[in-house]
């Protein structure tokens, strides 16, 4: 049965990355989603907002929504200081698979812990299965549909904390409208677009960080 794009990318990064070594495999992946197969990872453009934006939370707790293959754990984990970690979400048991051999491969496994199953039901275990106290930080790269009712259920779980750093992927294309409209018009967010482009493309596209208020 033939391979998952998914899955040549992990082989890539397997055959051509260095083993423990986070840069050496996010290097990989963006050489063989820029020049043989595009794949929706932030990439390095939007990938150097998001290390700002890691540094100036420097989070002991962050949480992402949409593990993929695993380039943005790769990308946030190297960031985190000793003791700290990341809970990544990902639904698609064939995607987890594929992020988790990435992430081992990376030598990153020990920051990182790949929660598999939708968002929607994990972030209300956070607390009590997870032992979460509140999130320092959450980088949002999931359906877009699912921005604005997973950042409410945040807000409902009691999982922000004044100064909790959101950031959200894909603002222009695909879009998150919803999500912009709601963090925008919120008087519980404080906001800021970082225009940019789309990963591996010359397309426009943004991220944006709202701080939570409290
Ligand atoms: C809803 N709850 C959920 N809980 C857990 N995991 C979830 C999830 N929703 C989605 N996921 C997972 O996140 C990932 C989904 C990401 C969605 N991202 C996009 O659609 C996306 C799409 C593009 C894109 C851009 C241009 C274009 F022409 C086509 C696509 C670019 C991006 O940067 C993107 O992030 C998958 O791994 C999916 O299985
Ligand atoms: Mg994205």
């Amino acid at each position: 049965m033939n391979q998952s794009k998914e899955q040549r990318i992990l082989n890539f990064v397997l055959q051509n990355a260095v083993r423990g070594d986070p840069c050496s495999v996010m290097d990989t992946i963006d050489k063989y989603c820029s020049q043989k197969e595009w794949a929706m990872n932030v990439g390095n453009e939007k990938g150097l907002i998001l290390d700002k934006t890691v540094e100036e939370a420097n989070p002991s707790v962050a949480l992402e929504l949409g593990t993929y293959c695993g380039y943005s754990a790769v990308r946030i984990s190297r960031l985190l200081k000793a003791g700290a970690r990341l809970l990544t979400v990902e639904f698609n048991p064939e995607f987890a698979a594929i992020a988790k051999q990435m992430i081992e491969f990376a030598g990153v496994q020990d920051k990182v812990k790949l929660l598999e199953g939708p968002s929607e039901e994990i972030i209300p275990q956070l607390k009590k299965k997870y032992e979460v106290d509140t999130l320092d930080f959450v980088f949002l790269d999931h359906w877009k549909d699912r921005y604005t009712p997973d950042t409410i259920l945040l807000q409902e779980c009691n999982l922000l904390r004044k100064g909790s750093i959101l950031l959200a992927d894909n603002i222009i294309f695909p879009g998150a409208p919803d999500f912009l409209n709601y963090v925008r018009k919120s008087p519980h967010f404080k906001c800021t677009n970082y225009p940019s482009h789309l990963e591996y493309m010359q397309v426009e596209d943004a991220m944006e960080k709202a701080v939570f208020l409290g």
